[in-house]
């Protein structure tokens, strides 16, 4: 049997009028199912509409047009039921700073109207999942920024949704902490959660991601595993290429025709080859001498070029 589908987007539409300018579509008629148990990303640069999907994904903010469903029901009329089978981890952290680690939880808790013997076993059960067991006394506000991106995941867990919503869970996180909240991330789904999350980190998307979308102004260019849009959009290598000061422009005009397609940046010219081993031989046979010459395997960041014309990061 195909696994259930458990979110449903057809010509979703969101837009934003403002005082003074005409109305503003930032979610342009997107598609997109989510299925059980996995791991479903939208990928994108900022103000592709991400969030703003995530937002009426999370029943936070109506539905503008077309047709959204959640576990079979409409976020319009059924949003309380929906609400309590969700968790969702903003953009923002939004943990109570003042209040003790552990308490942000029973309060989540008790919001969603759980017994108190279950908040405190689940609680408890949260804070060793996120490794803050040792930090359950202590006040929020001097945390690190991955221990508070992970309370917020163990408060979004309270009441055991089946999708767990991620907006971006670790930017502005260094390398390290990033990996931890993966780790957790991970788990949850071995643990048969699904999760969807927005990100404009190819490599976030490439980890996690077992399908994902590519958004860009409000509209979904590609969609698939991160594999599937690699071979879809890139060659297996791409060569990066740095020539000196001001002669790029002849560079490139001496390496067309190499490779499948040039791709040149303001600081360095991609050229995307099967084998970026023998590109990279042709580039001195041509009689070129790059400042540094890469060889690299393709990555989502290339799709994303190749869809769009701009990078993720700008
Ligand atoms: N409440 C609002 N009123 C007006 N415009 C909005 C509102 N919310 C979002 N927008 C606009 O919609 C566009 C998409 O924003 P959105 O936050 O969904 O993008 P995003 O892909 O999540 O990017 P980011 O990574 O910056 O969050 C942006 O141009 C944003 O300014």
């Amino acid at each position: 049997m195909p696994p259930e589908v458990l979110i449903r987007a057809e010509g979703l539409v969101k837009t934003f009028n403002k005082k003074n300018s005409p109305p503003f579509t930032a979610v342009a008629g997107v598609d997109f199912e989510v299925r059980r148990g996995e791991v479903f990303g939208f990928l994108g640069p900022n103000g592709a509409g991400k969030s703003t999907t995530m937002r009426m994904i999370g029943c936070v903010s109506p539905v503008g047009g077309g047709r959204l469903s959640l576990f079979g029901l409409d976020p319009d009329t059924q949003g309380p039921q929906i609400r309590a089978r969700l968790g969702v981890v903003p953009q923002e952290d939004t943990l109570d700073l003042e209040m003790r680690v552990r308490d942000n939880l029973h309060v989540y808790g008790r919001y969603f109207g759980l017994p108190r013997a279950v908040i405190r076993e689940r609680a408890e059960r949260l804070l060793e999942f996120v490794q803050l067991t040792d930090r359950a006394e202590d006040k929020v506000e001097p945390l690190s920024g991955g221990m508070k991106r992970r309370l917020t995941i163990a408060r979004a867990l309270i009441n055991e949704p089946e999708i767990l919503i991620l907006d971006e869970p670790t930017t502005g996180l260094d390398p390290q902490a990033r990996h931890v909240v993966w780790d957790r991330l991970y788990r949850l789904k071995q643990q048969g959660t699904t999760l969807i999350l927005t990100t404009h980190y190819m490599d976030e998307a490439e980890q996690l991601c077992d399908r994902l979308v590519v958004m860009d102004k409000g509209r979904i260019a590609a969609e698939g595993s991160p594999r599937d849009l690699i071979e879809r959009y890139a060659t297996r290598d791409v060569l990066e290429l740095r020539f000196p000061l001001g002669e790029q422009e002849q560079a490139v005009e001496k390496l067309q025709g190499l490779g499948e397609r040039l791709e040149p940046l303001p600081d360095r010219v991609l050229v995307y080859a099967d084998d970026g081993e023998a590109a990279l031989s042709e580039v001195s046979t041509r009689g070129l001498e790059p400042v540094t010459a890469l060889v690299r395997r393709s990555t989502l960041e290339d799709v994303f070029l190749h869809l769009t014309g701009r990078t993720l990061v700008d």
